[in-house]
Formats: structure tokens, sequence, C-alpha cells
């Protein structure tokens, strides 16, 4: 309801009303009325601008959709006021820690000791956060997005525009599907994406970082820039959302395989091998995928290059990956998702459950060979390989996959019969990645 009498303030009811009353002073000011109003506005122009303004929702509270939620949040500060193109408060969905995060002002679990700012609201319902909001941030592990898209259907608001931060992507019956794919499917909206070299707290302590928004739709694109752009946090705009996708979820792979070499003490140069091999395969397969849309530009920007590097030296991959190597070679080997608990304290790994979808793309269509570390890399992960192995990759894309009960003849290098690949064997079976929700 707008007026500009105290009877139309009256308007407001919580049954049967108005839900919210603007007080207009553009004809004539009252007092009253000016005190009383939830919002009051003497200028015709800027309410009407103020009332188009962008709404944002941020879809997940992990690490990463903290960190992204506090850029938005400096970015959108105080704009609503002034009319401009986005609403100061910021949504954020979180199922656990909505409480803590409105009491405290940060989420105590997942990215504690970094404000994320006086304007973003945390909600506990999903539904809630998207309700109004016309653009949607979807920040979350990969394998929970399906299952909120199904939540989401006929709750978002028509026009909406979406991007994806999630890195991860899916296998249904029809092949593999990217989640900006499964976003814009399942919801019937436009969704870019948002890759890079962004280890999570480091964007939060505004360390300088760099990212591409790959997009369809250039408008789109050019929105979600504004919303993200820092001055620590440089955006470019790239018209190969797939490529950039692709190129975010890939890494973790390799990341795995970067971890197994700093597990086995190796050095630098035979991590360059895992980094070199890993670029090579990812854009390999990237353009297997998509031959007619993936650049190979795409593979020497921040989503490509940047983002292998950043996660193959300080990334949750490579660090939970180091610890499962050395637990395997001291002869107490240790599951994934016992290792995922321990050291990532309620934050989630994507690259064992990543490696087991992409091998399934690679068995389908018989690519095994053609893509020797990835297939190294998921025979290792799974116990089929020791995680010496990796860096014999081509080796070990050759290896016949045996049963867990079968003697393992390893790859000539290391020859012999593993005999405590059988127990490794056992507990990677017994992670349970790649189990989607
Ligand atoms: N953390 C980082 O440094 C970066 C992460 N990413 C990517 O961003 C995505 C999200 O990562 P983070 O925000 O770091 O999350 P996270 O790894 O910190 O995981 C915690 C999140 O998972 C959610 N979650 C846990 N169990 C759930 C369930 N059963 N159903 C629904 N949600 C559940 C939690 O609510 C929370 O939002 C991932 O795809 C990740 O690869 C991308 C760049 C950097
Ligand atoms: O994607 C990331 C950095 O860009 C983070 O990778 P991790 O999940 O391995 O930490």
């Amino acid at each position: 309801m707008v007026g500009d009498g105290i009877t139309d303030l009256e308007a407001v009811q919580v049954s049967g009303g108005a839900d919210l009353f603007i007080g207009y002073g553009g004809v004539v000011a009252r007092p009253a009325v000016a005190e009383q109003a939830e919002w009051y506005t003497c200028d015709y122009s800027s309410l009407v601008s103020a009332l188009s303004c962008y709404k944002v929702a941020v879809i997940g509270s992990g690490a990463w959709a903290c960190a992204a939620t506090r850029m938005i949040a400096q970015n959108t500060v105080g704009q609503g006021e002034t009319a401009s193109e986005f609403a100061d408060e910021v949504r954020i969905w979180a199922r656990s820690q909505h409480e803590a995060i409105n009491e405290t002002g940060e989420n105590p679990v997942h990215f504690p000791g970094i404000s994320l700012g006086p304007n973003v609201r945390a909600v506990a319902s999903v539904e809630e956060a998207v309700a109004d909001a016309d653009l949607l941030v979807f920040c979350m592990p990969h394998q929970y997005v399906q299952r909120v898209c199904k939540q989401l259907l006929g709750k978002v608001k028509p026009g909406a525009k979406a991007i994806s931060l999630t890195k991860g992507m899916r296998v249904t019956r029809e092949g593999p599907q990217l989640i900006s794919q499964m976003v814009r499917r399942s919801l019937g909206i436009d969704c870019c994406v948002l890759m890079g070299a962004n280890i999570a707290e480091d964007v939060g302590a505004e360390q300088v970082s760099e990212a591409v928004i790959g997009y369809s739709d250039l408008e789109s694109g050019e929105v979600f820039a504004k919303l993200f752009e820092r001055p620590y946090f440089r955006v470019s705009l790239l018209p190969d959302p797939m490529g950039a996708e692709l190129c975010g979820t890939l890494k973790n792979i390799v990341a795995l395989g970067a971890g197994m070499v700093d597990g086995l003490d190796l050095g630098p140069n035979s991590k360059a091998v895992i980094i070199r091999q890993g670029l090579k395969e990812m854009r390999g397969f990237a353009k297997a995928l998509f031959p007619s849309a993936v650049r190979d530009d795409t593979f020497l920007e921040s989503c490509g290059v940047g983002d292998l590097v950043a996660t193959c030296i300080g990334g949750r991959n490579r660090r939970v990956a180091e610890e499962w190597t050395r637990a395997a070679l001291s002869g107490s080997p240790r599951s994934w998702s016992d290792l995922e608990t321990d050291l990532l304290k309620g934050q989630k790994l994507q690259g064992v459950s990543t490696s087991n979808e992409v091998q399934e793309v690679l068995a389908a269509r018989k690519w095994e060979q053609r893509f020797p570390l990835f297939t190294t890399i998921n025979r290792i992960v799974n116990g089929h390989l020791p995680p010496s192995s990796v860096l014999d990759y081509k080796e070990g894309s050759r290896a016949p996959l045996v049963e867990e009960e079968e003697p393992l003849v390893l790859p000539r290098r290391n020859g012999g019969v593993a005999h405590w690949l059988q127990p490794l064997a056992a507990v990677a079976a017994a992670t349970g990645f790649g189990n989607w929700e």
C-alpha cells in the first residue's frame, strides 16, 4: 500500500490487509506518516527504482558461500537507500547456522572469525531465501544441488537470474550434466558460473584474487560481475560457461593427484608432472564433451591454470589426499569420509565423488586410456592401485581392474603383489562418495 494519510497507515493488517505501507510525501508531507511508515519517500523515481532493484539470495552457507556473501554484501550495503541497482539486504540460506549468523554476524562452523556484513540475514528455509529474489547465487557442495532444485520447483520468481559457484557435475542416464545446466533445466532460468582460483579463506582475508564469470547471456554476466567485483576480487567475463565450469570441476581430481605427490614426500618437479598432465586432460575432456562450445583460451584463465595451481598448492582436496596417502603408506589406511570429517570439520571434499562421476563417463565412452591420469587417480582413490602409481599414470590406466579379493599385480616399476592394497580397497570402497542426495 502506498499513501500519504494516517488512515492509509491503518491499511496494514495482519490478516486480510496490506503487507507493507509506503508513505509518500511528494504531494502532501505529513510528519506523523513519515514517522510511522515502514518506508517513506518524497521522490517517485527513487521509489520506482528502489522497488525494481535486484534482491539477492545465496543458496548455501559453507566456506566459499560465506566468502562470496561477504563480497556481495560489501557491494550492496547502503545501495537500497540510494535507490541503486541492488537491494541492501543479502539473504543467505543456512540450514543449521542461521541463528548463529544472525546473532554473531559470522558462520562459526564453516567460516569462523570473519564477519559477513551487517546487511546479511540468514534464513533456515531455502524457499524463504529465494522467495522474491531476483539474483540466485548457488554455492553448495555439488551432490546436494539437485535435491535443492527439486525443492525450489515453482518457488522461484519468474525472470530471476542464477549463477553457480559450485564445482562438480552429475552423471545421469543421458550423460554428464553440469550444475548450471541442472539449475537452468530444473528451474527454467538463466544460469551463469563464477569460477577461479578462489580459496575461500584467502578471499575472506581480502587477498587479491581473480575469477571469471562464464555466461551465455551477456546481460546476466554483467549484472553478476557488478555484484561480485571488489578491489581485491577481479572479475572478467568469459563467453565459455561450460569450459569454465568443467575447469572448476575437473581440477578437483587433479588436486587429489597433487596431494598424493605430497604424501609420497616428492618435490615440485613431480607435482608439476601432475599439474601439466592434469591440465591437458582437463582440456581434452572438456573439448571431447562439448567440442564446438569449449575454447582453448579458457584453460589459460583463472578458472583453468589459475585454479588448478591454487588448488594443487593450498586446497582441501590436496590436503585430504596427502593425509590419505600417508595413512595408506603407514599400513593403517583411513577412509576418505573419515578424513573428511576429521580434517575438514563439516566442510566437504568434492574431488573423490567427482573422480567417480567422471570415471563413469570415461568408462561408458571407453575413454580410459585417453585420460590416463584421471583413470589412474580414480583407481588409486578406490584402492585398486597404490598411491605411488600416480606418476606412472600411463601404465596405471592400462592396469586391469581387479576384484577386491584377488591379489593385485602392481605396475611394472613397483613389481610384486600389493598385499596392503586389500585393506586399502576395502576402506576406499566404504566411502560412499558419489552418492547424490
Ligand atoms: N571452500 C573453497 O575454498 C571453495 C569452494 N568452492 C566450491 O563451492 C562449493 C561449495 O563449497 P563451500 O561453500 O566451501 O561448502 P563447504 O565445503 O564448506 O560445505 C559446507 C556446506 O555444505 C552444506 N551441507 C552439508 N550437508 C548438507 C546436506 N545434507 N544438504 C545440503 N547442504 C549440506 C552446508 O549447509 C554448508 O552450506 C563446492 O562445490 C566447492 O567445490 C569453490 C571455490 C572455493
Ligand atoms: O576450488 C577451490 C579453490 O578455487 C577450493 O578447492 P578445494 O575444495 O580443494 O579446497
